[in-house]
């Protein structure tokens, strides 16, 4: 039986990519030295250093989508350390002085992360490349330590040849190339990628976007550090033009188009970055041809709206997933179609239902300049009930939905959550306290798999048997399917799957039918109406499908221009004739208005 380590290990790492890629290094360490003349060995090793520094490029703007342009001045302060130990001759030599300054580099970059906490796209691109002008004009007035003293960094013995330098930085490299793919499957390495695509989807799955941005810097930084430590041990001695922060924006700009975040990206980027111009000149081709492949890579980029390498992977990975779709179409089918599933007999346990309100909001206004759009609006979800929160368009529905969800800031009036105020907690706070909420424009990462997304949502890693089983209660396909193969609808689906998946007090659902037939409404209508008893989860739901909410909600309170008109359980609120008037702007009669509300569409 396999050790829990080892799967622990295993799930991190897929087996299969360990061993081609260690293989593959292992062929390179062996073949490059004894192929290559010692020039282009030199440069081999600046590529690989290169592709090390890209990997910072990899975290931070591959993985995370943060626009930072200081990457170099993060491998300069690992050179610098390197440096200065060097220069003091102090203990643990070469490889340990790398991993010091790739530490001494990691907080540096969490301090230049802070104001990417408040500012984001060009904004912080600015404040970053500030930080690399910073950089180059205390390197530009002093000089790296033992420059002037001539003395040159020394490197191990066992590494002290070029040919034996490869294999040491091919090593850093790997690791950093197994480690990075590890954090990938972590819930930090997920954040990012949920972050890349919306903060806002982040927070609602409890992710805190402050701390996954500082580790995103710091780990950037610490990787950067390391690829500035080994530039120094290649160069025995480093200047401040090797750090220049014009090399920064480019190499941003290549990470951008060929993508850092995948190993075989790094790879060919730190070619295209680190050794380019000296190939181009080495085969006597004019240095324009490097310009002229900087022009071709982004069309790719800009044709598929992606990196080189995404594009790549993107498309065998759809050619597969199609394929498996393809095999099992009757099955997903069936599946979609059939009723709910009987009892639960997998999974966490439902939550316990408590005796009093699960949410209870008193007195909440919004107002968006000029616009009131909330105005003092109390609202209670009884623990236990499906609550349907209905209006028509512009009434204020998904604006109460971001107001409790902490959102919007903190507001006029109270918001309880099982008896406990929440009004003055950030989103992920709340979220983490058991409030999730799904939005109508559904921004999940293409990239994930529904397993993968369902342990996002549940903040944990849920065993194959409960996330089928959710899989199966929402009407999902099968869960190894990505993302980026499944339909509008079915992420819609997907999403109130993943914010029941984490078993909150309560899930605030914004419009899951979108994009569903009225035959796949009336089936999450019967679905929604037997998650509390199921799972314990109280339910918010805003529909504007009325049959949905007629077969799923037992109570209902009524928006109309920010406030409430009218509240209760769900038939009489239905024929209340304020709501007919609210919704056709006349008293017609109830049964007309509840048939005519199929009129009102949905604008979000
Ligand atoms: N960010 C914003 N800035 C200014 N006004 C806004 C903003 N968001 C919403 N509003 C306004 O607030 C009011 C309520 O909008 P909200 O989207 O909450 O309504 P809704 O009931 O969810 O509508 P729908 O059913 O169309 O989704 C509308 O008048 C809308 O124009």
């Amino acid at each position: 039986m396999k050790s829990r380590a080892a799967k622990t290990l295993s799930d991190l790492v897929d087996p299969r990519r360990a061993v081609i890629g260690i293989a593959l290094a292992a062929a390179a360490c062996v073949a490059v030295p004894a192929i290559l003349s010692p020039y282009w060995l030199y440069l081999a090793i600046t590529s690989v250093i290169g592709a090390v520094v890209m990997q910072s490029y990899g975290v931070i703007v591959g993985r995370a989508g943060v626009m930072s342009l200081c990457q170099l001045s993060f491998a300069a302060i690992g050179a610098w350390v390197v440096m200065r130990l060097n220069l003091a001759d102090a203990p643990g030599g070469l490889i340990v002085w790398v991993i010091l300054g790739g530490l001494a580099a990691a907080p540096v970059g969490m301090l230049i992360g802070l104001p990417a906490l408040r500012v984001r796209g060009v904004n912080l691109a600015v404040i970053t490349f500030g930080a690399a002008v910073s950089t180059d004009i205390v390197l530009g007035a002093k000089q790296f330590p033992g420059t002037e003293e001539l003395k040159t960094v020394a490197r191990p013995a066992a590494f002290s040849t070029n040919a034996n330098y490869f294999v040491l930085v091919v090593i850093v490299f790997t690791v950093i190339a197994f480690a990075l793919a590890a954090l990938d499957k972590t819930r930090l390495g997920r954040s990012w990628l949920e972050l890349r695509h919306s903060e806002r989807m982040a927070a609602s799955h409890g992710i805190s976007v402050a701390r996954s941005k500082l580790a995103a810097f710091a780990i950037s930084a610490f990787v950067a550090g390391v690829g500035g430590g080994l530039m120094a041990g290649q160069l025995g001695l480093v200047v401040a033009g090797n750090f220049a922060m014009g090399q920064s924006v480019t190499l941003f700009a290549i990470a951008i188009l060929i993508g850092p975040h995948h190993p075989e990206g790094a790879l060919m980027s730190g070619v295209f970055g680190a050794a380019m111009a000296t190939i181009l000149e080495k085969v006597r081709l004019p240095q324009d041809l490097g310009g002229i492949v900087f022009g071709i890579v982004p069309i790719f980029a800009l044709r598929s709206g992606m990196s080189q390498t995404d594009f790549t992977r993107n498309r065998k990975r759809l050619a597969k997933a199609r394929k498996q779709r393809d095999a099992a179409p009757a099955a997903d089918r069936e599946r979609a179609d059939a009723g709910p599933p009987a009892e639960r007999t997998v999974g966490a346990p439902a939550r316990p239902i408590g005796t009093g309100p699960a949410l209870e909001v008193t007195g909440l206004t919004v107002r968006y300049g000029p616009v009131t759009a909330l105005d003092a609006v109390d609202l209670t979800v009884p623990a236990g009930t499906v609550v349907g929160l209905i209006g028509p368009n512009g009434a204020g529905k998904s604006t109460f939905i971001s107001a409790v969800g902490g959102f919007l800031g903190t507001l006029p009036g109270t918001v309880r959550l099982d008896g406990a105020p929440i009004d003055r907690l950030a989103p992920q706070v709340r979220a983490a306290r058991g409030l999730r909420r799904t939005f109508q424009t559904t921004l999940i990462a293409p990239e994930l798999t529904q397993y993968e997304y369902l342990d996002i949502g549940a903040g944990r890693r849920l065993e194959r048997a409960e996330a089928d089983e959710l899989l199966e209660f929402f009407g999902c396909p099968v869960g190894d399917l990505p993302v980026s193969i499944v339909d509008a609808g079915t992420r819609r689906l997907l999403d109130v799957a993943a914010a029941i998946a984490a078993r909150p007090t309560v899930a605030l659902l914004d419009e899951p039918a979108a994009g569903q037939s009225a035959a796949e409404s009336r089936r999450l209508a019967e679905r929604l109406a037997r998650v509390p008893e199921r799972y314990g989860v109280s339910v918010l739901l805003v529909e504007h499908d009325m049959e949905l909410v007629r077969v799923a909600c037992r109570e209902v309170t009524v928006l109309d221009f920010g406030h409430v008109i009218a509240t209760g359980p769900t038939e009489q609120v239905l024929r209340d004739p304020a709501v007919t008037a609210a919704y056709l702007g006349s008293s017609d009669t109830p049964d007309d208005a509840v048939a005519s509300t199929a009129i009102v569409t949905p604008t979000g």
